[in-house]
This record gives C-alpha cells, sequence and structure tokens, in this order.
C-alpha cells in the first residue's frame, strides 16, 4: 500500500476529477491524501476514500509537504494551473522543492500523470515500499 495525493488548482479540477475518475481501479488499496478541495471534488465522483487536508491556500501543500519531508509519500499528482497567479506559490514551491529533495515521483501536468499512473498499476513502485520497509517509523 502506498501514499498517494492528489492536488489541483481550481481550473484543473474537472481535470483530476476526470482522471481519478479514469484510473479510480489503480488507487483502490492505496491511503490517498488530498488538499481540501480537490479532496472533496474526488469523493463527490468516485468511491475513493481519501484523507484530506486543508485547503491549499490555507495550508494544505504544507500539510503534504510535511509527510515529503519524512519521504513518507509516495506518489503525488498535483495539476497545477500554469496561467494563474496563486496566492500561496511559496507554498507551491516549498512542496515541489522537497518532492526533488527525497526524490519523490510528482507529475504536474495530466500527461505525466497518465504515464505515473500506468507505472504504478504495473507495479514500477515497489522501490517505494523498500524505502518504507528500511525507514522506522514510516507508516505503510
Ligand atoms: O491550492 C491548491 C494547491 O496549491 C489546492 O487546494 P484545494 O484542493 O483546497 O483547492
Amino acid at each position: 500500500m502506498l501514499n498517494i495525493a492528489f492536488i489541483a488548482h481550481d481550473r484543473k479540477k474537472e481535470e483530476i476529477v476526470n482522471f481519478v475518475i479514469a484510473y479510480e481501479h489503480v488507487f483502490h488499496g492505496h491511503k490517498l491524501y488530498s488538499t481540501g478541495t480537490t479532496g472533496l471534488r474526488i469523493m463527490e465522483q468516485t468511491q475513493l476514500d481519501i484523507h484530506r487536508f486543508m485547503s491549499g491556500p490555507l495550508g494544505g501543500d504544507q500539510q503534504i509537504g510535511a509527510l515529503v519531508a519524512k519521504n513518507e509519500m509516495d506518489l503525488i499528482i498535483f495539476l497545477r494551473d500554469p496561467l494563474m497567479a496563486q496566492p500561496h506559490e511559496p507554498d507551491i514551491i516549498a512542496l515541489l522543492r522537497l518532492c526533488d529533495v527525497q526524490g519523490i515521483p510528482v507529475a504536474t501536468n495530466i500527461a505525466t500523470a497518465e504515464i505515473l499512473v500506468k507505472a504504478l498499476d504495473r507495479g514500477d513502485f515497489m522501490w517505494r515500499e523498500l524505502v518504507h520497509k528500511y525507514k522506522p517509523g514510516v507508516e505503510e
């Protein structure tokens, strides 16, 4: 079981909902997280149970970042809006930076998300199970 987070900016919400519907079967069985509104929208349209953090502008990106800092997040699908400034841009940059610090797979557009989810389905993420196994205190 891997820890997966969904995040989408407002103009990308419909895109992430449709994406998660399309790959719902792949996400079943994993522990799912999201920022507040993104998770609500996904749960309204799927059977998935998602642990929702705060809304992004109120600190949700940072809450997910805290798990990333501990290397406890295995995959992040973060559909960013590249055409609109966000009030919490520093939080977004911080989250992506921490993904690079820990080497955590993160998709910021739908094309990359699709490739990563197909890899997840194929079992290509099993190396993350080893990260959990050899890091004491990390939740399975
Ligand atoms: O702003 C966000 C990510 O930076 C997303 O937050 P919401 O899912 O609460 O809209």
